[in-house]
């Protein structure tokens, strides 16, 4: 194509010079100079051609890139989709418990066998008639006024009302020996009651959902109040969102609950729940009130979304079958 339009040039060159009454390719220097000027705007508009011809061709690179990205993260965005499902979403409420049995993991065995307790009947369950929303709300205020205290310098921050641990910047303390007896002014007695009120009827519908005797489970540590916002974790143990597994985590754990204290979507964002299984994961999107609980093998593999806005709070109150760690009720005495 070139070759043809640059033959057509130079016939019209010579056409030119012709013209002009000149003999082409004539020794004249003035009309080779014309020459060597219709040559050289000829190479420049050759050059500006390739220029365009290549800008268009990134051009249609750019676009195609565009367009695999946009493709590939489509696909991405639906595959991770089909698989997270709501087990129960924050609008529903649950007039009857929702359970699902899981096989039990192995991980029950490489511990001291309790019949009647330990677990043979694995799963997890979400009820929101175990603890009403008046309570919930009660319960949050107490965790508001404890963890206003102090608190972690970002991520997660705990209130442990048995030991009286508390995060405070990257390390703990101690609430009943650092505010002794102005912790009266915090905590009051009707606290405490409705706490250990609200922890039995949970061991009584853990016992219930997975046929064990309530008088074997026992509460044990950490159990905890938490409070978790959107900055960023400045200790280990203030990141919340790594999968994990209770039993692997804290030993004792044979059923792990969490008690809700506020709302997914209207108090804050992300820090749903997330049970983990091969492919799929399953979410809880807290509610006040809203009680899940679950055997707490690797059956079990969980995590919790980062939260992304808002202030959530929960309580995980956890049980073991083995008497030697069983901790007490919390008491102001
Ligand atoms: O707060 C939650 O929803 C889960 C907390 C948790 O996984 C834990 O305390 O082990
Ligand atoms: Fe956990």
């Amino acid at each position: 194509m070139c070759n043809v339009n640059s033959r057509i040039r130079v016939y019209l060159i010579n056409m030119t010079v012709q013209r002009r009454g000149v003999k082409p390719h004539s020794k004249n220097p003035e009309n080779s100079e014309i020459e060597k000027k219709i040559k050289r705007a000829y190479a420049q508009r050759q050059v500006s051609s390739w220029r365009t011809n290549l800008t268009s061709v990134v051009l249609v690179l750019v676009l195609v890139l565009v367009g695999v990205t946009g493709l590939v993260l489509w696909i991405c965005f639906s595959w991770s989709h089909n698989f997270t499902h709501t087990l129960v979403s924050r609008n529903e409420i649950l007039t009857q418990p929702r359970v699902f049995n899981i096989e039990c993991s192995q991980d029950y065995k490489k511990y001291k066998h309790f019949a009647g307790c330990t677990p043979s009947k694995c799963g997890r369950a979400i009820s929101d008639s175990v603890v009403s929303l008046d309570e919930a709300q009660k319960l949050r205020r107490l965790a508001e006024r404890g963890l206003s205290l102090a608190g972690s310098d970002g991520g997660a921050s705990i209130l442990d009302l048995h030991s009286g641990a508390l995060s405070m910047g990257k390390q703990f303390v101690n609430i009943y020996r650092y505010f002794k007896n102005e912790i009266r002014d915090i905590f009051t007695e009707e606290d405490f009651e409705l706490y250990s009120n609200v922890r039995n009827r949970i061991q009584a519908a853990i016992a219930e959902t997975f046929g064990l005797d309530s008088q074997q489970m026992y509460l044990t540590k950490p159990t905890f109040f938490s409070r978790i916002n959107s900055t960023s974790a400045k200790t280990t143990h203030d990141e919340y969102w790594h999968p994990h597994i209770d039993k692997e985590t804290y030993g004792s754990f044979d059923y792990t609950s969490l008690l809700y204290l506020s709302d997914y979507g209207v108090d804050f964002g992300g820090g749903r729940f997330v049970f983990m299984d091969a492919g799929q994961n399953w979410t809880v999107e807290p509610r006040a009130g809203r009680l899940s609980f679950f055997s707490s093998g690797s059956e079990n593999l969980h995590h919790v979304e980062k939260v992304t806005w808002g202030t959530r709070y929960a309580i995980t109150v956890s049980f073991t079958c083995d008497h030697d760690y069983a901790i007490d009720n919390p008491s102001l005495a």
